[in-house]
C-alpha cells in the first residue's frame, strides 16, 4: 500500500478540470473536502500550497501535475500532465500476433453467420469476429497445423460449405479454380464493437452500445458480406468494475469523461491493433467502417487498413421527432459527451442545445 499525503481544502466544494485526451494513469485523488496524494509507482514531490506535483515514475517517465488550491472560491484546479507516463498496448513494441482458433455456423432467425474466436499474443481475451459471407476466410484459420488430420479441422472450423451430418472430409468438394480473394470484391461493411455488457446484455439505456451492435448486425447481413468485430474492451478498456463505479459518480453528476478521470483512467483507453490483425487475417484491406468515432478510424488506418468509407451510426433516438423524456435523457447525455468531448462526429439535434 502507498504512503499518502492528505491536504485539507476549505470549504467543500471540489472542482478538477479534466484532461481530454491525456492518458495518464494519475495516482493524485480528489475526494470531497481533501485532496489526497497517494504514493504508489511513483515519488511525490510537492514544491508548494499552490504549485505542482512531480511524479516519477518506474518506467522513468516523469510528469507534472499543477495544484491551484482557490480557498476564496473553494475549487481545486489539477492541470493534467503535458507528458502522459503510461503507454497503451498499441504503443508497445512487441508484435502482434492473432490466430482464429475456432469458427462455427451460427443460424439466425435472418440467415446464417459464422463466429470466429481469436487468440493473441497480447491479452487472453476472447477477442471475435463474426462475420457474414462465405468469401471472407480467416487465413490462420485455413492453414494446415502440424499433425492435424481432417476432423481436427472440421472441429475448429477449418471447412468450406457447410458441414453435414457424417462429413468426414474439411472439404466441402469445391472443384472450382480459386476462390474469389475477398480483397477483389468491394470494400466491406465492418463494425469494431467494443464490449458492453450493461448496454447489450442488461438492455442499458445509458448507452446506445446495444441499439448499435443490433442495427450493425442488420446493415451488414442485408448486405450480405462483412464483419463485427467484437472487441472485448468493457467499458471503454476500464472494465466493468470501474464503469459501474463510473455510473454512480455520473448519478452523482459527473459526465462519462470526468467519471473515468476522477476514477484515473484516460477517458477512453481502448486500442484497435487487435482488430485491424483481425482484418488483415480476413485479408480485408479496404473496408467500410460503421462508425462515428474518429479516433478508432486513425487507430484503424495507422494500423494498416483502408477506411475507404465512414457509415455514420446514428442513434434511433436522434433520427426524428426526437423526445427528452427522462431516458432518453440519460442517452442524450451520453450521446451529448461523446460530441462535445470525444470528437465522436454526430450533429447534436436543436433540442439538446443549451
Ligand atoms: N467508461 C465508460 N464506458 C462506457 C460507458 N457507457 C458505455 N461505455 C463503453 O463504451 C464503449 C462503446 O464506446 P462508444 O464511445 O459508445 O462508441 P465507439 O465504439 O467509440 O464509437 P462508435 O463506433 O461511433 O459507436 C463500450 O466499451 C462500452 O462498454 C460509461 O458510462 N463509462
Amino acid at each position: 500500500m502507498g504512503h499518502q499525503k492528505t491536504i485539507f481544502v476549505q470549504p467543500a466544494e471540489v472542482t478538477t478540470t479534466l484532461p481530454l485526451t491525456s492518458n495518464v494513469q494519475s495516482t493524485t485523488k480528489v475526494i470531497s473536502k481533501q485532496l489526497t496524494l497517494s504514493k504508489t509507482n511513483h515519488t511525490t514531490k510537492r514544491s508548494a500550497t499552490n504549485g505542482s506535483i512531480k511524479k516519477t515514475f518506474t518506467n522513468g517517465l516523469t510528469t507534472n501535475h499543477h495544484i491551484r488550491l482557490s480557498h476564496r472560491n473553494s475549487e481545486v484546479h489539477i492541470t493534467p500532465p503535458t507528458t502522459p507516463p503510461t503507454t497503451r498496448y498499441s504503443d508497445t513494441k512487441i508484435p502482434l500476433i492473432v490466430e482464429c482458433q475456432v469458427r462455427a455456423r451460427i443460424p439466425t432467425a435472418t440467415g446464417d453467420m459464422f463466429l470466429h474466436l481469436y487468440k493473441n499474443n497480447r491479452d487472453n481475451k476472447e477477442h471475435l469476429a463474426v462475420v457474414f459471407g462465405e468469401d471472407i476466410r480467416s487465413t490462420s484459420l485455413d492453414t494446415s497445423r502440424p499433425g492435424e488430420v481432417e476432423m481436427d479441422r472440421i472441429l475448429r472450423g477449418a471447412y468450406t460449405g457447410k458441414l453435414k451430418p457424417g462429413q468426414t472430409s474439411s472439404s466441402d468438394g469445391f472443384k472450382g479454380t480459386t476462390m474469389i480473394s475477398s480483397d477483389k470484391l468491394p470494400p466491406p461493411l465492418v463494425r469494431i464493437h467494443s464490449e458492453c455488457f450493461t448496454g447489450e446484455i442488461v438492455q442499458s439505456v445509458r448507452c446506445d452500445c446495444g441499439e448499435q451492435l443490433k442495427e450493425a448486425m442488420k446493415l451488414i447481413q442485408s448486405e450480405g458480406r462483412g464483419v463485427v468485430i467484437y472487441l472485448r474492451q468493457e467499458g471503454r478498456g476500464i472494465g466493468l468494475a470501474d464503469k459501474l463505479r463510473a455510473y454512480n459518480l455520473q448519478d452523482l453528476g459527473h459526465d462519462t469523461v470526468s467519471a473515468n478521470v476522477f476514477l484515473h483512467h484516460p477517458p477512453d483507453l481502448r486500442t484497435y491493433d487487435i482488430a485491424t490483425q483481425i482484418l488483415a487475417d480476413l485479408r480485408l484491406s479496404n473496408i467500410r467502417l460503421l462508425t462515428n468515432n474518429p479516433d478508432k478510424i486513425e487507430q484503424v488506418e495507422n494500423g494498416g487498413i483502408k477506411v475507404v468509407e465512414r457509415v455514420p451510426m446514428v442513434p434511433s433516438a436522434w433520427k426524428v421527432n426526437h423526445d427528452s423524456n427522462h431516458i432518453i435523457n440519460e442517452l442524450d447525455q451520453y450521446l451529448k459527451v461523446k460530441v462535445e468531448r470525444m470528437r465522436h462526429l454526430l450533429n447534436v439535434p436543436e433540442t439538446l442545445l443549451n
